[in-house]
Formats: C-alpha cells, structure tokens, sequence
C-alpha cells in the first residue's frame, strides 16, 4: 500500500460460477488522483469496483481504508467515505428527480442544518445540470438524463460526507455511456475537479481518448486480471491495444507532449483468434 492512498486493494480476487472474475488485482486509491479503469465487455471493471466499493466481498485478498479494514467499518461510516454510481440505477418507486438527490442527503447528512441539507441538494441539481428536472418523476426521464440525475445523487452524498470524513472516494461505473458529448466532458471535468480537492476518484470508462485525456492513473483489465497500470502515457501502446480489444489502432501523440491519442478513422478490427 503507497504511503497516502486512501483504499488499497492487495491481491483481489473474486469467483462467481466456478471461474474468477477478478484475479489478483493490486490497486491503490490515492487522493487528488483520477484513476480510470479500461477493459473490453466482461474484463471485470464492475466487479473489481464493486469490491472496492465492499458491495461484494472479495474470495481473496485485503482492502483496507487508511488502514483499516474495509470490511469493519460500519455502513454508515463507509456511505461518508466514499460514494458510488453504479452502472445501472433502476428504481422500484415513483420517486422525483429532487427526491432521489436527496437520498444523497439523507444517509449521511443527518447532521447537518435542515436547510443546509436543502441548500445541498439544490446545489447538486444544479451542477448536474439537472436543477429545471427537480420536480419530475425519475422514471419519465430519458436515460442520459437519469444518468445525470444519479451523478447529482452522488455528489450529494460526497459532500454531505465531507462533514464527516475527511478522506473521500468517488466510484463511478460508466458514468458517461448515455450522455451527450458536452455533458460526458462536463462530467468527467467535474469529476477531476473534485479530485483536485482531494478526493481519490475512480472512474470505469470505455471512451479510449477520453480515458487517456482525463486519467492520472489508467488501469487496464482484461481477463478478470490488472495487466497494466500508470500515467496513460506510459500504460497505454498498440501492442496492448491490440492485445486487449483486438483492434489495430494506429497510436500516434497528441499535441499536447506525451499524450496518446487514438485516430478512430485508422481502427481496423482484427480478425477473429
Ligand atoms: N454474479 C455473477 N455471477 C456470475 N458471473 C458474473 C457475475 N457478475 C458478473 N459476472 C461475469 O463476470 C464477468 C465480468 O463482469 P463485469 O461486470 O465485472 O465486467 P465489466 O468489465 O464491467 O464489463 P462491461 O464493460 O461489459 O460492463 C462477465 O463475464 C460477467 O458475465
């Protein structure tokens, strides 16, 4: 575990079905840093997110936040430490779009001033752009605008954790795949901008360029297994790309010095193995 992540994740492993769909996967989380996590359909993303979240308990390895074990820190305490968007949301009730951001709210802001907690909730409308939603039913909303709404959620509860913790996580699966572009990199903007407070955030993408644009640490999965990890410059070549999502992409710079940049008119699919 490096000296100041926030969650260190040693030897992760997780078997569903008689096969693992996480294999020993190190990862540490650390603050001010944006980690994104890249990998073809079924590498394992969600569900190396979803043990580092403690949705699910790993088979094998330890995670531990500032040290401690993940698996003893309360529900309570662990919804102020970190917050997560999960890759799909569905809900079972007629909520309002004002009232799923106030979930937000509610779990871990109880201490905080009832208005503050409306000023809160008000705040992240607006930041996800979502404020002229508030009063509409979640369900009527279009899919990008959900997508937007849960966004919203998520900062709540960042933020109204902040009153209690003072090292935080954002875990983000795929927050962008129903979005426009203006609200993808609005999204991913804000979502740096949070980590440059502090916060470690981790975010699982599938845009390539944008993964490299927004990445301080690019994590590369394939196979249930972490086969590269670092600063997107030095992760990310052809011969991983072709290896990982069989395509021949040629890899050229960008002009911004060092940062690679993927000409999708050069893409050829590969044939089958
Ligand atoms: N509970 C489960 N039981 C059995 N298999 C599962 C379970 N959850 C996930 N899987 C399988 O594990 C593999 C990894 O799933 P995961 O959702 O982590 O992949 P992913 O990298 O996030 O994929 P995608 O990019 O398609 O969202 C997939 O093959 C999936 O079908």
């Amino acid at each position: 575990m490096s000296e100041t992540a926030i969650i260190s994740g040693q030897g992760l492993g997780y078997a569903a079905d008689g096969r693992m769909l996480v294999d020993d996967a190190t990862l540490d989380l650390a603050p001010g840093t944006t980690t994104i996590l890249i990998g073809p359909n079924g590498a394992g993303k969600s569900t190396l997110l979803k043990l580092l979240t403690g949705e699910v308990k790993p088979s094998a390895g330890s995670i531990l936040i500032d040290g401690e074990a993940l698996q003893a820190i309360p529900a309570w305490r662990l919804a102020c430490l970190r917050s997560v968007m999960a890759q799909h949301a569905r809900l079972a009730f007629p909520f309002s779009v004002y009232e799923v951001v106030h979930l937000g709210a509610d779990g871990v802001g109880r201490a905080l001033p009832r208005q503050r907690r409306e000023a809160l909730v008000a705040e992240c409308l607006a930041a996800a752009g979502v404020l002229d939603l508030a009063g509409r039913r979640y369900q009527t909303l279009s899919g990008g605008e959900q997508q937007r709404v849960q966004f919203a959620r998520v900062l709540c509860q960042l933020e109204a954790g902040r009153s209690v913790a003072g090292r935080q996580v954002l875990f983000l699966d795929e927050p962008i795949a129903s979005l426009d572009l203006c609200h993808q990199l609005a999204l991913l903007d804000m979502a740096r901008s949070i980590a440059a407070r502090g916060v470690a955030v981790l975010v699982v993408l599938h845009d390539l360029n944008l993964a490299v644009t927004y990445a301080d640490h690019l994590v590369v999965m394939d196979q249930g297994r972490i086969i590269a990890q670092g600063p997107p410059a030095k992760t990310l070549d052809d011969a991983l790309l072709r290896q990982v999502f069989k395509v021949d992409l040629s890899l050229s710079r960008a002009p911004a010095p060092g940062l690679p940049f993927l000409l999708p008119q050069q893409h050829r699919a590969l044939p089958a193995a």
